[in-house]
C-alpha cells in the first residue's frame, strides 16, 4: 500500500505537561484519499496533525510522512516542507494584505531562497495562485483585502493558500469549526475533491462525525492521546462513533475512566 503518512509506536508530552498528549500511537493513512480525524477536545487531533507537519521536537517513536522520516529533534529539511500542506483553524492569513499575496505566500517554500526573501513570484507562481483561487471559488476576490471577508471566505483562502503549495499532503485542523452546516459542507466538498484532483492525500481533523462520513473516505479515531479506529468510512458504524464521544471523568491518579 502507497502510505502518505506512517507512524509507529509514537509518544509525546507538550513541554511542562503532566500528561502526553499522544501516547503510543500507531497508524497508517493510505496515499490519495481523504480521512478525517474524529475524536472529542483535548484528544489529540491538533497535535498529531502539528507533529505530520513537522512541528514538534522531542518526541519518541518512529514517524514517515511521504516517505521521508521525520526526525524528533530537527526540523525537516527545507526542500521537502512544500510538500506537505497545513490549513490552521484561525486561517493564519496576513489580513492586510489581498487575497492574491496571500494565495501567493503559499508559493514561497516553492521559491528559491532569494526570490522568497523578495516576494518575487514567476509567472507560473502566478498562474498557480490563479488556479487554486479560481478551484475555491473566489476568482473574484483576488484583489480584496482579507479583513473585508466573511469567515467562510477567509476558510477558502486559507484552502486556497494551501493548494498553491501544491502539497502531496494536505493537512488540516478543523477547517469548518466556524461555519454553518450548509458552508461547511461545501468546505468540506472543496478540500476533499481539490485534494482528488490533485492526487493528494488530505487528512483534517473534525467535531462533525456526519459531516466527516459524507466527505472522508476513511475515518480515525482519537481519545486520551490514542488512536481507537482506523477504517473505511463504510466500515464505520454509529456505535463505534458514539463510543468515541463517551463522557469520560478524570480518575484520581493518571488518566481518565469512561462513564457508561
Ligand atoms: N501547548 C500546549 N502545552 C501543554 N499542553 C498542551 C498544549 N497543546 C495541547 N496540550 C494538551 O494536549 C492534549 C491534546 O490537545 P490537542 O489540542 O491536540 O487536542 P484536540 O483533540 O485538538 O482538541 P480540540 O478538539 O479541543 O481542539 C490536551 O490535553 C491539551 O490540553
Amino acid at each position: 500500500m502507497n502510505l502518505a503518512a506512517q507512524i509507529d509506536d509514537l509518544s509525546f508530552a507538550h513541554p511542562g505537561a503532566d500528561l502526553p498528549a499522544l501516547e503510543k500511537v500507531s497508524l497508517l493513512v493510505p496515499a490519495g484519499e481523504s480521512a478525517a480525524l474524529l475524536g472529542p477536545s483535548g484528544a489529540g487531533k491538533t497535535t498529531l496533525l502539528a507533529l505530520l507537519d513537522g512541528r514538534l521536537r522531542g518526541w519518541r517513536g518512529r514517524v514517515s510522512v511521504l516517505g521521508a522520516s521525520l526526525d524528533p529533534d530537527q526540523p525537516p529539511l527545507r526542500r521537502l516542507r512544500p510538500d506537505t500542506g497545513f490549513v490552521f483553524q484561525e486561517f493564519a492569513l496576513v489580513e492586510r494584505s489581498t487575497v492574491l499575496r496571500n494565495v501567493l505566500n503559499g508559493r514561497l517554500g516553492r521559491m528559491p531562497p532569494l526570490r522568497a526573501f523578495l516576494g518575487s513570484p514567476t509567472a507560473r507562481d502566478v498562474e498557480v495562485a490563479h488556479r487554486a483561487l479560481a478551484d475555491c471559488g473566489i476568482a473574484d476576490l483576488a484583489e480584496r483585502r482579507v479583513d473585508s471577508l466573511s469567515g467562510g471566505q477567509r476558510q477558502r483562502v486559507a484552502i486556497a493558500r494551501c493548494l498553491a503549495q501544491e502539497p502531496r499532503l494536505i493537512l488540516a485542523d478543523e477547517p469548518v469549526s466556524n461555519l454553518d452546516p450548509a458552508r461547511a459542507g461545501e468546505i468540506l466538498a472543496l478540500l476533499t475533491e481539490a485534494a482528488r484532483v490533485r492526487g493528494a492525500t488530505a487528512l483534517f481533523s473534525s467535531h462533525q462525525p456526519d459531516l466527516a462520513r459524507r466527505f472522508a473516505q476513511r475515518i480515525i479515531g482519537i481519545r486520551g492521546g490514542r488512536i481507537t479506529f482506523n477504517v473505511p468510512t463504510s466500515e464505520l458504524n454509529d456505535d463505534t462513533t458514539a463510543d468515541l464521544y463517551r463522557e469520560v471523568e478524570p480518575m484520581s491518579g493518571r488518566g481518565l475512566r469512561a462513564v457508561s
